[in-house]
């Protein structure tokens, strides 16, 4: 079995993996602690032969985790934001402060779709570009949703929130603090990434099929403007891609991909930022 990792700053997410089928066998998520030991949360690590990790938590939990599984699993492998892979470049001046979900999530968006725009709604939301050529823009980053609440909640008086409900009547003023509260962060969220989306395909001359990733991917597929993807295993496709351990994986094929979204053509989502600069 592989057991890929996805080590998030609110959820460590796992998932096994069948080496000879590459059938995904059991996953499940715990939340990110300073300490990752195996229990009844966590797979037995005896049928384990090796381990690919993403993580952008503390160092020195990962430092942790991969000494924990070093005495167990012969192969650890660890992934890294570096200035190249699998033909993307990446845009940022100092490439390894890329957050290497981030980094996984372009780089699989990137051998699925080619130029993609990858979206992460985790803890922030992040919305990363790469073009057709593999050169990643770099990116925008915003606070989750459930960040939102939680900053409201801790510089307000007043201002109740419900961390776990989810916006229904998206458009309609709350009439009640909570929903006044999911309504207005839901917009934000969903307005932010929509206006993201058409600027930057304005400025590039090209219209970018988007995925979609985190916890928080489905409820923001709802509000997108344009022609998307849900792709819940989107950072354990990059893992895949950067380290092929299966005879699918070699052959370039990742668990669970969707099918590549048709994007709007350009002069449709220039037509759209040109209406939303009237309102
Ligand atoms: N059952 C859940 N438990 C925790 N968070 C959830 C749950 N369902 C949705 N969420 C949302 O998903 C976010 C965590 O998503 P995830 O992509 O795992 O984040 P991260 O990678 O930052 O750990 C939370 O901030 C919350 O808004
Ligand atoms: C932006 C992030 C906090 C998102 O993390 P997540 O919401 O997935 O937990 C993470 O990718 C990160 O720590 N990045 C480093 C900073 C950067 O990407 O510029
Ligand atoms: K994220």
């Amino acid at each position: 079995m592989i057991l890929d990792l996805d080590i998030g700053n609110t959820l460590s997410k796992w998932r096994l993996k069948d080496a000879d089928s590459s059938e995904i066998r059991s996953r499940g998520a715990v939340w990110t602690r300073e300490e990752w030991r195996p229990g009844s949360d966590i797979p037995d690590l005896d049928v384990v032969e090796a381990v690919r990790i993403s993580s952008v938590a503390r160092e020195a939990v990962l430092e942790q985790t991969v000494s924990l599984l070093h005495s167990r699993v012969r192969g650890v492998h660890v992934a890294r934001s570096t200035p190249e892979a699998l033909g993307v470049v990446n845009g940022y001046e100092e490439p390894h402060r890329l957050g290497v979900d981030r980094w996984m999530g372009v780089l699989a968006g990137y051998q699925l779709a080619g130029g993609c725009c990858a979206v992460d709604c985790g803890s922030a939301i992040t919305v990363d570009f790469v073009l057709p050529g593999g050169r990643h823009l770099g990116g925008y980053i915003i606070p989750g949703l459930r960040l939102m609440k939680e900053s409201l909640k801790l510089g307000t008086r007043n201002v109740a929130i419900d961390p776990d409900s989810e916006a229904e009547e998206l458009l309609l003023p709350g009439q009640r603090t909570v929903e006044a509260v999911n309504h207005g962060i839901y917009m934000a969220a969903v307005s932010a990434i929509n206006r993201i989306y058409s600027e930057v395909c304005d400025r590039e001359g090209v219209a970018l099929p988007m995925l979609l990733t985190g916890g928080d991917a489905r409820v923001m597929a709802r509000g997108m403007q344009s022609p998307h993807a849900v792709w819940p295993d989107m950072v354990y496709g990059g893992l895949e891609a950067c380290f092929p351990l299966t005879a699918a994986e070699r052959a370039g094929r990742m668990s669970g991909a969707p099918r590549v979204p048709a994007p709007a053509g350009l002069e449709k989502i220039r037509a759209g930022l040109a209406f939303s600069m009237l309102l």
